[in-house]
């Protein structure tokens, strides 16, 4: 899709800026004119107090006056400054202040996203664009406002000034920075290239850094003795990203030190210009000095904008747009229904396929688990357990066939009444009450059934590890407490059963638990669950038996469907896989 540039992205954020604070955001429009005028004064005064001092030496005025000249220079002086000084500050206060609005913005954005869309890696990369875009669009909106009311209005009072004194001088001035703008626009070029050239290398080297050094690979890269090994990949990247560093910046340089003599002589013969001005009597004493002092500043203020502002909002404006697109996607209708009373969970010839994938990771399922049924669901690695889970939850959508809860399908239900425990389980570096209760912060949390759900899955409160009880922290982040793999599963179980529900789902949820315990949460498991309909997932056949019913997956289908009794009668996938478990304990 074509890019819609820097104006209009600009443009639609700054509308974003003023509805989030229209006060602020006019304030800072006033602050930045104030500022750019405030320069173009000081040039005033500057020729002012020169002209006075000439008048002053031959004796045209009094020493009272040439005095006020000089407090108005320095006031203007002074202004400049402070104006400077209020507008930046201000800028980042009005970022903070729109930031929590495109915080909010993005957020709500990523609620309403299809879960399935972040195992798109090029989604992926487009939301985390977009995040970035979020963070980067008040400073990209904020060159767009400074260019029209600070950079013009100083420019424009330049090129006014010069040209009213001699035309000559304002097209004189406007020649010499044409090298300079070309030496910032080739280097902002370069520097995209670069970027683009290196950035695979950066990610190269940052990975083998990584696998030396993070938490999670350095103790098994220690072990298995790699470190020389990612050392010596990790330093051939950084050869190779060096020296496309290195030919970028001679190349820089050269370009700039070409560019930076034909500077040197435009501004030679601008000041051999105004000396004859001045000695031809063509322009005032006070004119020379104002249009030296200014050339230097026209310099700086020109390059500020073409290399650091233009250069960095050109380089960022994509994720901008990436922002942009992301918070006006009305793609997912919010879950508004709540479930039926009662309902059957039926799955109609139900098929799903990952992004960026060709073949079905579940493949034509039929299945009604009925109400209040315990299902247990088996099967190989990567026969499609999990998918299966996600799809009956509502967070993946069937890519062929319906999914439906009564005569519902589970894509217009919300997911209040649903608990569930994945396999990959967050840890929320908070303490264990929240943990627990993060699904209803809204409600007090009721003390007794926060315990005795602690109680059932093994959270062992009065242990010393957990010295404040509920009000334990969890995590080094925020000076809580380490607690080990089996020890945040238990936390993940305890949080799901809290969570009231008519439909749980365990995706594996003992895998990290010792088997005494596993044992006992399995026995508990069935008193818990006794009012609900629950899908259990385990590779522990043994614990399987404590469902209704199993299902055995294969390749994405069911190969098998009955109680563990019928099963373990029955030659095929599930015997097998029991038989080989139960020899594993019995040899
Ligand atoms: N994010 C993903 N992107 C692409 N394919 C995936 C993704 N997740 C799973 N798959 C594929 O879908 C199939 C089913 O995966 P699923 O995780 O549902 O299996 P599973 O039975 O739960 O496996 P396990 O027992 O290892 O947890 C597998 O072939 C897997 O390769």
């Amino acid at each position: 899709m074509k890019s819609k540039g820097f104006f209009i992205n600009s443009l639609k954020g700054i509308k974003i800026m003023f509805e989030a604070n229209p006060a602020m955001f006019l304030l800072h429009i006033f602050f930045t004119t104030i500022h750019g005028a405030s320069w173009a004064l000081q040039v005033l005064f500057m020729q002012k107090f020169f002209d006075m001092a000439q008048n002053y030496a031959a004796n045209k005025i009094d020493f009272g006056t040439i005095i006020l000249y000089l407090i108005g220079m320095g006031l203007t002086y002074a202004l400049c400054q402070l104006m400077n000084g209020v507008d930046n500050c201000h800028a980042r206060i009005l970022d903070i202040n729109v930031g929590k609005r495109t915080n909010r913005l993005i957020h709500e954005s990523i609620d309403r996203i299809n879960v399935v869309e972040f195992e798109d890696t090029n989604r992926l990369d487009f939301i985390n664009k977009a995040i970035n875009g979020s963070r980067n669009m008040v400073w990209v909106c904020l060159t767009l406002l400074d260019l029209v009311f600070f950079y013009t209005i100083y420019f424009g009072f330049m090129g006014w000034y010069l040209f009213t004194l001699k035309p000559i001088l304002g097209i004189s001035i406007v020649i010499v920075f044409i090298p300079c703008v070309l030496s910032k626009l080739v280097h902002v070029m370069n520097f995209k290239k670069l970027e683009d050239s290196s950035a695979p290398i950066r990610r190269e080297y940052e990975n083998y850094e990584r696998c030396m050094t993070d938490k999670e690979f350095f103790k098994e890269t220690r072990l298995l003795g790699a470190t020389d090994f990612f050392n010596r990949l990790y330093t051939s990247s950084l050869r190779k990203l060096n020296r496309l560093v290195f030919i970028a910046q001679l190349k820089k340089n050269l370009l700039n030190l070409i560019l930076d003599i034909v500077t040197v002589i435009g501004y030679g013969i601008i000041i051999y210009m105004l000396f004859r001005f001045v000695m031809n009597q063509e322009i005032s004493v006070g004119a020379f000095a104002a249009v030296l002092a200014s050339i230097y500043r026209l310099y700086s203020f020109m390059s500020e904008l073409v290399s650091e502002r233009i250069g960095w909002a050109s380089e960022n404006v994509a994720t901008v747009e990436n922002f942009l697109d992301f918070i006006s996607e009305k793609n997912n209708p919010e879950k508004l229904m709540s479930k039926p009373q009662n309902y059957d969970i039926k799955l109609n010839n139900v098929s799903f396929i990952y992004p960026m994938t060709d073949k079905n990771a579940l493949d034509n399922i039929s299945l009604t688990i009925h109400n209040g049924q315990t299902l247990a669901i088996v099967g190989e690695n990567g026969s499609g357990k999990t998918t299966l889970c996600r799809l009956i939850m509502g967070l993946y959508e069937a890519s062929e066939g319906e999914v439906t809860f009564g005569d519902i399908p589970v894509r217009y239900l919300s997911y209040d009444n649903t608990s569930a425990v994945f396999q990959k389980y967050g840890q929320y570096k908070m303490t264990v009450q929240e943990n627990l209760s993060i699904s209803q912060m809204d409600k007090p949390a009721n003390e007794a059934m926060l315990m005795d759900i602690c109680d059932k899955s093994g959270v062992l409160l009065k242990d010393e590890s957990y010295k404040d009880g509920l009000n334990t922290m969890l995590g080094r982040d925020f000076d809580g407490i380490e607690i080990s793999g089996g020890q945040w599963q238990r936390i993940a179980i305890a949080r799901g059963l809290f969570r009231h529900s008519d439909l749980i789902i365990l995706d594996e949820p003992t895998a990290a638990i010792d088997p005494l315990e596993e044992t006992r949460l399995y026995n508990d498991f069935i008193n818990i669950c006794n009012d609900k309909t629950a899908i259990l997932v385990t590779h522990r056949l043994g614990s399987a038996k404590i469902a209704d019913r199993i299902i055995v997956l294969k390749d994405g289908q069911i190969v098998q469907d009955g109680n563990h009794r019928q099963l373990i009668n029955t030659d095929g996938e599930y015997k097998s896989m029991y038989e080989s478990q139960r020899k594993w304990y019995s040899e």
